[in-house]
């Protein structure tokens, strides 16, 4: 038996952004350290703009991060545009990549094909084959291994595009499969697979304000809780996974959370 996951509270988004920078810049030494190249993986939702307040202020503590080493992938994404006000990709871009100083560099980003726009079954199986490129064949490694998994979590618990309930949380087989009902709209998406999702390195979960208290508080405090996907997430990978999260968002939760620092 691992570990449980770390739980770390901070009064408002600024101090929360502080230390994520401190996590991800964590990350970030290790990975190049390891193969000189950080691979991430983001979602979309409330993250993006948290993350930019993390990464985007230079003269926020020591260490920066090193961009043109950033390989940045989608847990998840809808299959819509890349301009269209539901992307994944956009939002990411407007709030983080279009702000990027260019002395920090450029990541290289691997968005979705908009040829399968109308096939995400295909569209899933070529994301996944972007995968299959970049962390190696298939045959050889069983899960691509993320540096660093940034995720969001939904106030009914879905994380990624994996959602309660959801047949999709017992694929065991594919890195990346394709959602033609996501109960939150729109509809059609891609997202990581439960045990892709599960496999980073580091996991950091993102969540803020009082709207996800009572899914904060299911998810560490119940056995219900602890089956829905990001509580499938928190089991799988144990001390792996670090939750950020400001004081709101976990009014009323029992599971211990350290405030204020990493
Ligand atoms: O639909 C989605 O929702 C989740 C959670 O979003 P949030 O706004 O509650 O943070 C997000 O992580 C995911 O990428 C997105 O597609």
């Amino acid at each position: 038996m691992g570990k449980p996951p770390n739980l770390y509270a901070f009064q408002g988004t600024d101090e929360l952004a502080t230390s994520l920078r401190t996590y991800v810049l964590d990350a970030q030494a290790n990975a190049l350290e390891r193969h000189n190249v950080f691979r991430v993986g983001v979602s979309g939702g409330s993250l993006p703009k948290v993350l930019a307040k993390a990464l985007l202020d230079t003269n926020n503590g020591e260490g920066k991060p090193e961009f043109d080493k950033w390989e940045i992938f989608f847990a998840d994404e809808r299959a819509v545009p890349l301009d269209h006000e539901d992307s994944n990709y956009r939002l990411v871009k407007e709030e983080i990549l279009d702000k990027i100083p260019a002395e920090l560099g450029k990541p290289t980003v691997y968005p979705i094909d908009l040829k399968y726009l109308d096939d995400i079954q295909e569209m899933a199986d070529q994301y996944e084959k972007t995968l299959v490129g970049v962390f190696a064949a298939r045959d050889s490694v069983k899960l691509p291994m993320f540096d660093l998994l940034l995720l969001g979590c939904g106030p009914d618990g879905h994380t990624c595009s994996l959602f309660p309930g959801s047949p999709l949380l017992r694929e065991h087989d594919a890195w990346v499969l394709p959602i033609s009902d996501s109960p939150k709209p729109p509809p059609k998406r891609i997202t990581l697979s439960l045990p892709v999702a599960s496999h980073g390195i580091k996991i950091g979960f993102v969540a803020t304000g009082g709207g996800k208290k009572d899914i904060m508080k299911e998810i560490f405090d119940t056995e219900e809780g602890r089956q829905l996907p990001c509580g499938l997430i928190n089991q799988f990978a144990q001390e792996r996974v670090s939750w950020f999260v400001d004081y709101p968002a976990i009014e009323g939760v029992s599971f211990p959370a350290r405030r204020g620092s990493l």
